[in-house]
């Protein structure tokens, strides 16, 4: 894939940091926080990966569905990505123990959270600042709300141990963006298009984010806010601040795919042709059945990427009535209160009514709907 990108398509990728930053990548274990607006922003994620050495040991916090890709999922379950169903509750438990499994990872890696949860689209949007405004947290204009679990208990389960291989020291703020407004899709990178990707990566030493999950969840909607800032300069200059440092493309990526192609490839093709020259009919129809149901089940992968085929996760007006907590965030004078009221279905458009300064003070009635604090 990482071939495709580079050598097909030829796509270029220029990344933007601090030179002071630069020496650190690939030479630590760190949290990766991305942006998720691009269908092949995996795919550009990947391309850094490979060029800074850590390809093989790069992780991510993936949506379970893509365990299910035939190839590409039962790598990333062998690879010790970490899946989640996009329910905390349901979560919390088997991504905490694949984080206490990676601090063991013999290896420098990256580990990759889109802490939007889903990508970016006008409707997800307009839900989830109807969320931030129900927090009383500022609109963003470029990203959706940050979902903020799965950031804290990363921060807290990877943080440094002495007694374990693996310590994380940083985590790297990165906002992708494509050159003239460029809409990349995988089957545009299949047919050799070349995009031109910019990244901003801020290097942020780990020890400077709160410990305290109530606090890491201000400090990441504090991160958004930073990077909706950045996104409105890279939209009015084209450009990102600071420095360009790219790291070129190296050869084996290339050199990867050939030896593959060789392999299999050239046998595959021999064999073809030999079926194709048997002469049975039945042979050649059933051939070609594999053949038109292979490439469908290539095509329905490359669907997995596209955002118009994505899914309803944040999408769906029930979901916030059924939440079953909307909090209310502030930050004022360096003093924090968090305000939370639990809520049932029905009562979404009294969120207000129902706050108290006291977390957990709330009662909640499932079947009136009412809420008594
Ligand atoms: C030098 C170079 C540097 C960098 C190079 C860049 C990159 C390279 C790095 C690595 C590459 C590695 C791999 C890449 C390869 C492949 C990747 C491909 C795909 C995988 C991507 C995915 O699958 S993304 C989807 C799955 N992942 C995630 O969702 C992660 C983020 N989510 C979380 O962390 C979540 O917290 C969770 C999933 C753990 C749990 O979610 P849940 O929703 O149950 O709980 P939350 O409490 O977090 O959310 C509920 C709260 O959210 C509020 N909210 C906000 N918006 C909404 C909304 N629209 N509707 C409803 N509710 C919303 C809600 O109010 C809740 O608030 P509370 O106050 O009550 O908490
Ligand atoms: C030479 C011939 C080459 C053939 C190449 C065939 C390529 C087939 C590639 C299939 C790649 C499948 C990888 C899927 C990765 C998708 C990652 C992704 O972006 O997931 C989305 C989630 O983050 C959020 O999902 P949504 O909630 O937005 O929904």
């Amino acid at each position: 894939m990482v071939a495709l990108l580079e050598w097909w398509s030829g796509t270029e990728c220029t990344l933007y940091t601090d030179p002071a930053s630069y020496p650190f990548y690939g030479k630590e274990d760190a949290i990766v926080v991305l942006n998720h607006n691009f269908e092949i922003d995996f795919l550009c994620g990947w391309t850094f990966c490979e060029r800074f050495g850590v390809l093989g040991s790069s992780k991510v916090l993936a949506k379970k569905e893509l365990a299910y890709v035939p190839v590409i999922g039962w790598m990333w379950y062998f690879l010790e990505i970490v899946f989640c169903k996009r329910k905390w509750e349901e979560d919390q438990k088997t991504v905490v123990q694949s984080l206490q499994r990676l601090k063991d990872y013999p290896e420098n890696f990256w580990f990759l959270l889109y802490c939007e949860g889903t990508r970016f689209t006008q409707k997800k949007h307009k839900i989830s600042m109807e969320v931030a405004e129900r927090k009383g947290l500022p609109k963003l204009k470029y990203h959706l709300l940050p979902r903020t679990k799965g950031f804290c208990v990363t921060v807290q389960h990877l943080r440094g141990k002495v007694c374990v291989s693996s310590v994380v020291t940083a985590v790297y703020d990165s906002t992708l963006n494509f050159r003239n407004n460029q809409t990349p899709t995988l089957l545009g990178i299949l047919n050799g298009k070349k995009y031109h990707a910019d990244l901003y990566v801020r290097r942020i030493p780990l020890d400077s984010i709160p410990e305290n999950e109530s606090e890491c969840a201000i400090w990441l909607h504090k991160l958004y806010q930073e990077k909706d800032e950045l996104q409105e300069k890279y939209s009015v200059t084209g450009r990102f601040p600071g420095p360009t440092l790219s790291p070129p493309r190296r050869p084996w990526a290339l050199l990867n795919w050939l030896f593959w192609i060789c392999l299999l490839l050239f046998p595959l093709c021999l064999l073809l042709l030999q079926l194709f020259h048997s002469g049975s009919a039945f042979t050649i129809c059933t051939t070609v059945l594999l053949c038109f149901a292979a490439s469908l089940g290539v095509r329905w992968m490359i669907g997995q990427t596209e955002i118009n085929r994505g899914s309803s996760y944040g999408n769906k007006e029930g979901q916030l009535n059924n939440n079953a907590q909307v909090s209310k965030v502030t930050n004022k004078d360096s003093r924090t209160t968090k305000t939370s009221a639990a809520c049932t279905a029905g009562i979404k458009n009294n969120h207000e009514q129902f706050s108290t300064k006291q977390e957990g003070n709330t009662q909640l009635d499932q079947d009136t709907g009412s809420c008594s604090c």
